[in-house]
């Protein structure tokens, strides 16, 4: 492993991710869970945000997950070098100042004995224009970004899931995220 993240700023543009944001509000919308596999569990004081969940069969979606394959492949060979086998459907996350939507330090990975698959790598797509909204940071407990990192609408952040994050409440209008992640074979 060389770095701790790694971004590709702008990698969409505001019309894409505008495109993004219109279609994810068609689908079902749920309440941001914490926790894996069958324990998924809904705690305000940790989480507090809507998802949507954009599926991996949808052919619209089909040259969006590609690009984001080839991101995905260029990060982690060049930056974390993770055996990685495939990506999970794609969470579109909703935080609203509303109710202070926010997510408290946590890691992605599962940190289990026994588990066979596990995510190793995460991603998070900045879908939002920074003018529509206030707080929501996303921030990295190591090698933390700068306060000019991953702050433009279409940037996309790829880092070890192990590497704790967290994003800070909403304090004013709304913040759309894309995440996802990317598993394989368990950390030893
Ligand atoms: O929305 C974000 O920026 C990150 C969300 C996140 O950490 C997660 O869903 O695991
Ligand atoms: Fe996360």
């Amino acid at each position: 492993m060389k770095a701790w993240w790694q971004l590709f700023s702008e990698a969409f543009t505001p019309a894409e991710c505008q495109g993004l944001i219109d279609y994810a509000l068609t689908h079902p919308v749920q309440q941001g869970s914490i926790g894996h596999g069958g324990a998924n569990k809904v705690n305000p004081n940790i989480r507090r945000s809507k998802v949507r969940w954009l599926g991996r069969q949808d052919a619209k979606l089909f040259p969006f997950y590609a690009r984001i394959a080839d991101m995905a492949e260029r990060a982690n060979n060049h930056a974390f070098g993770f055996d990685l086998r495939q990506f999970r459907e794609l969470q579109f996350t909703e935080y609203d100042a509303g109710d202070e939507g926010h997510y408290g330090w946590h890691e992605d990975n599962a940190w289990k004995a026994g588990l066979e698959v596990e995510r190793k790598m995460s991603m998070v797509i900045q879908l939002s224009d920074p003018a529509d909204y206030e707080g929501g940071r996303l921030e990295l407990q190591n090698d933390p970004l700068g306060p000019e990192q991953f702050t433009r609408r279409g940037d996309v952040l790829f880092f070890p899931a192990f590497n704790r994050h967290r994003v800070t409440p909403v304090t004013r209008g709304r913040r759309y995220s894309l995440v996802t992640w990317f598993t394989g074979p368990a950390f030893r």
